[in-house]
């Protein structure tokens, strides 16, 4: 069981003046300043867990495909602009059986990571029910995002990167081809999210939103033609 302490930290803030913020520590190494909870959503067999652990722990869980059983979840600290913020990232059975389980979870995420197989046409194709489930259950600011998983498989590829573009322009929400095999874009996609999440978490009335779209195209961009972002 993880001890939490409190602890009062001196941070610099934006505009350079010191402010103290209350930083928590869940155990030794994983001290933050805030928390938010993300859940991965998508049909059986996308990718969910492979991604997380790839995030998680930077490893390709290959071999054998061993269904989730229910939800688990993992947390990971990142640093945003100075800020420790800890995603508490949940995992949820695909399989249509535990649908019931993690209905219940909805309501407590403030993202969403909705996956399909690029090589899976009835995975993306589930994409629309997802939605519909998303928007019966999920608090109405939730952060969506659409992740088309398995790039690395282009021999096996059915879905073509500009589907998966125009699906999640007409939903209005970011989309990104992810790789838990070989870890193409699997940390900016949580990045992104931690970022929105933060700057809504910290907006003053006058400043603009975080525009999670711009965000990630200048981060794609970064990378070039070839670097793996694309
Ligand atoms: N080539 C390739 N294989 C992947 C990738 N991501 C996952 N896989 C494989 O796809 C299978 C399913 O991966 P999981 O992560 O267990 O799928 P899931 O979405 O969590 O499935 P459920 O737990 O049933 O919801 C496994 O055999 C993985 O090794 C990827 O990016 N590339």
């Amino acid at each position: 069981m993880s001890t939490r302490k409190a602890s009062l930290k001196d941070k610099e803030t934006n505009n350079g003046t010191s402010r103290y913020v209350l930083e928590r520590c869940a155990s030794v190494n994983e001290c933050f300043d805030i928390s938010f909870k993300v859940m991965l959503l998508g049909d059986s067999a996308v990718g969910k867990t492979c991604v997380l652990v790839r995030f998680k722990d930077g490893a390709f869980l290959g071999g054998n495909f061993i269904a989730t059983v229910g939800i688990d979840f993992r947390n990971k600290v990142v640093t945003v602009d100075n800020v420790k913020v800890k995603l508490q990232i949940w995992d949820t059975a695909g399989q249509e059986r535990f649908r019931s389980v993690t209905h219940a979870y909805y309501r407590d995420a403030q993202a969403l990571l909705l996956l399909y197989d690029i090589t899976s046409k009835s995975s993306f194709d589930n994409i629309r029910a997802w939605l519909t489930e998303i928007h019966e259950y999920a608090q109405k600011d939730v952060v969506i995002m659409l992740l088309g998983n398995k790039s690395d498989m282009v021999a096996e590829r059915v879905i073509k990167r500009e589907e998966g573009e125009k699906l999640a322009k007409e939903y209005g929400v970011p989309f990104m081809e992810t790789s838990a095999k070989t870890g193409v874009n699997v940390e900016l996609a949580f990045l992104a999210v931690a970022k929105d999440l933060k700057h809504r978490a910290a907006k003053q009335p006058n400043e603009p939103k975080f525009q999670i779209h711009d965000y990630i195209e200048s981060q794609k961009q970064k990378s070039g033609c070839c670097g793996g972002y694309m």
